[in-house]
């Protein structure tokens, strides 16, 4: 469902459109030092270019198709958004309160918490159940309905305490027909199942490639950036998903491009994404079956300052794409990789670590 409703979408959403003009500035920053009347370029884009309708955001067909049902009848359930960073979940309730609420009642209607912050339960007591005891009725602001209860936002809510999300949990309840609750968070394991049990959960998936790699070009093109089109492609690679990081990346990538166009070489400077090239060599070195090469060209790699998580990441989708290796020499491989990466989490020392991942590559390209 999702990969044919994807293709679909617009490459270019109306907030590019929109934002066009504001930006202008920005493009001519490349040679025009002086122009920045306003302080636009200084916006983070992730913020620009956060989605303002609930129709803006990309690749979460399943929420957005339920929200804007939920959008149209003015009414909605609790709700539990959960899934790994950057996916869009905070951008998607924002969106939908301010469609909601509208921007005058946005601030009355909406508490929005930091659980990473707030999460004892006192926050709970003192300040959401205050909050969700007032009651609201419906209004209708500039011709725009307005429904009669508020929304509590509770953002990475994953560190909340046991104790706290119990309490919740009975204002969830008592408060029910005053109140709405949305529950952000990345891990739903750590929720209690009293609360995922009282919503309607929704898993934000990571972005395809595809679609990060359509917004950052659109993002180019409203900023006016030059892009090869490699650049974007090599800057998706080390996202996993992750729109913020893209975004960020991107923003950071314009700011400090040697020239005018953005090259492969400024992304990998700015994101630590390892050039193809040393991916290459080192799997060769493995090849090659000499363990003094290997040791000295990890070495090598290490001082020019690749940090070992990558160098695991992009060997791993390297190895994925060779044909020469059979299926259970790559569980090996990646069994391997899988107690390094856990290992360099730890602490371990990365040259011994890599070198014990290589070794293994080592020992199973000489059975092939
Ligand atoms: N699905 C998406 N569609 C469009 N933009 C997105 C999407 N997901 C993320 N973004 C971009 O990334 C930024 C961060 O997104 P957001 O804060 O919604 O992520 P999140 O899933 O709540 O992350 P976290 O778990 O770290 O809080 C947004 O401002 C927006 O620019």
């Amino acid at each position: 469902m999702s990969k044919k409703a994807v293709a679909k979408k617009p490459v270019v959403p109306a907030m590019f459109a929109k934002s066009a003009a504001s930006s202008s500035p920005t493009k001519s920053a490349e040679g025009n030092k002086e122009n920045h009347t306003k302080p636009d370029r200084l916006v983070p884009w992730v913020e620009k270019y956060r989605p303002k309708k609930v129709s803006d955001v990309a690749y979460q067909d399943e929420v957005v198709a339920v929200l804007t049902k939920c959008l149209a009848g003015s009414d909605f359930p609790n709700l539990l958004f959960y899934g790994p960073p950057g996916t869009g979940k905070t951008s998607t309730i924002l969106a939908a309160a301010h469609e909601l609420f509208g921007p005058q009642l946005f601030r009355d209607r909406v508490m929005e918490l930091n659980s990473s912050d707030e999460r004892g339960i006192n926050v709970i007591r003192e300040k959401v159940k205050k909050f969700a005891q007032f009651s609201v009725v419906a209004t209708r602001t500039d011709g725009v309905y307005c429904p009669p209860f508020k929304l509590v936002i509770l953002d990475e809510c994953d560190s909340m305490t046991k104790a706290a999300q119990a309490a919740l949990r009975r204002t969830m309840e008592r408060e029910s027909k005053t109140t709405r609750f949305c529950l952000i968070c990345n891990y739903i394991s750590r929720i209690i199942d009293p609360i995922t049990s009282r919503c309607a959960k929704f898993r934000f998936k990571p972005l395809s490639n595809n679609i990060i790699e359509q917004r950052l070009q659109a993002i180019c093109n409203n900023e006016n950036v030059q892009c090869e089109p490699e650049a974007i492609s090599e800057l998706v690679k080390c996202t996993e998903g992750d729109m913020r990081k893209a975004v960020t990346f991107l923003q950071s990538v314009a700011r400090f491009r040697t020239n005018e166009t953005i090259s492969t070489k400024d992304v990998h400077e700015i994101t630590g994404v390892i050039p193809d090239n040393v991916i290459e060599n080192l799997y060769q070195v493995c090849h090659s079956g000499s363990y003094e090469k290997l040791a000295t060209t990890v070495k090598n790699v290490l001082l020019e300052g690749y940090a070992s998580h990558q160098l695991l990441l992009q060997l791993h989708d390297h190895i994925l794409a060779q044909m020469a290796l059979g299926n259970e020499q790559k569980a090996v491989i990646f069994e391997k990789s899988a107690v390094v990466d856990g290992c360099l989490l730890d602490g371990a020392d990365e040259y011994l670590q890599l070198m014990d991942f290589l070794c293994t590559v080592m020992h199973q390209l000489c059975r092939t």
